[in-house]
């Protein structure tokens, strides 16, 4: 498996070992001691799958707030994804600043985004499924979701703004300001 850090070494780029032959192909898509033995030591607890239907769903920013925070190990299983995550950790010298990596079946990559990231994902191709595992439990009283078109994180989603669709309560997300009024990390 290749591992690359991205501009925040905390979230990692990886890409799993994938088998073709005249068949199809085979991976190991987690592998709990190869993640250990480059630094990832999750364990995680429940897998996710989502499919949006169309370019520009857009969902996110989310995390989960103590005791259900989640590190999350994001692939996608069809189409492409621009995946984003922004350091929401007080202190940090990237408090603020998001890092993104284009995550796609055909460049068959994960993306690693810990505790103290929120998490937010833009599709770039039709019936996109996202697969991804996560160290906690859904806790919907926990769930907070901070704007994606926060004009403070000021993200490059490399795509028309006017052309996105997010839920109702991701265009109900609180400021990045907002948070850091009563920030979670
Ligand atoms: C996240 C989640 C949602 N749900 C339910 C709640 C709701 O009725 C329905 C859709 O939920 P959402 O609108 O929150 O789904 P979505 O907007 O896809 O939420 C996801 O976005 C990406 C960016 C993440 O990082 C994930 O952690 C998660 O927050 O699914 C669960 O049952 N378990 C879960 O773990």
């Amino acid at each position: 498996m290749k591992l690359e850090l991205l501009e925040i070494p905390d979230i990692k780029l990886l890409y799993p070992k994938k088998f073709e032959d005249e068949r199809g192909f085979f991976s190991e898509t987690y592998n709990q001691k190869m993640f250990s033995e480059i630094g990832i030591d999750t364990k995680f607890v429940q897998d996710n799958q989502s499919l949006s239907r169309k370019v520009g769903v857009l969902r996110g920013l989310h995390f989960q707030k103590a005791p259900f925070a989640q590190d999350k190990l994001i692939r996608v299983i069809r189409g492409s994804i621009l995946d984003v995550a922004v350091d929401i950790r007080v202190g940090s010298p990237t408090f603020g600043k998001n890092v993104f990596a284009e995550i796609s079946s055909d460049k068959w990559n994960q993306i690693f985004v810990p505790v103290g990231f929120a998490h937010g994902f833009v599709t770039l191709e039709p019936d996109t499924e996202v697969h991804y595992k996560v160290s906690n439990t859904y806790a919907p009283e926990t769930e907070c979701s901070i704007r994606w078109d926060d004009p403070y994180l000021d993200i490059d989603w490399q795509i028309d703004p006017t052309k996105v669709t997010v839920s109702e309560k991701d265009s109900n997300a609180i400021s990045f300001a907002e948070y850091c009024r009563n920030p979670a990390f």
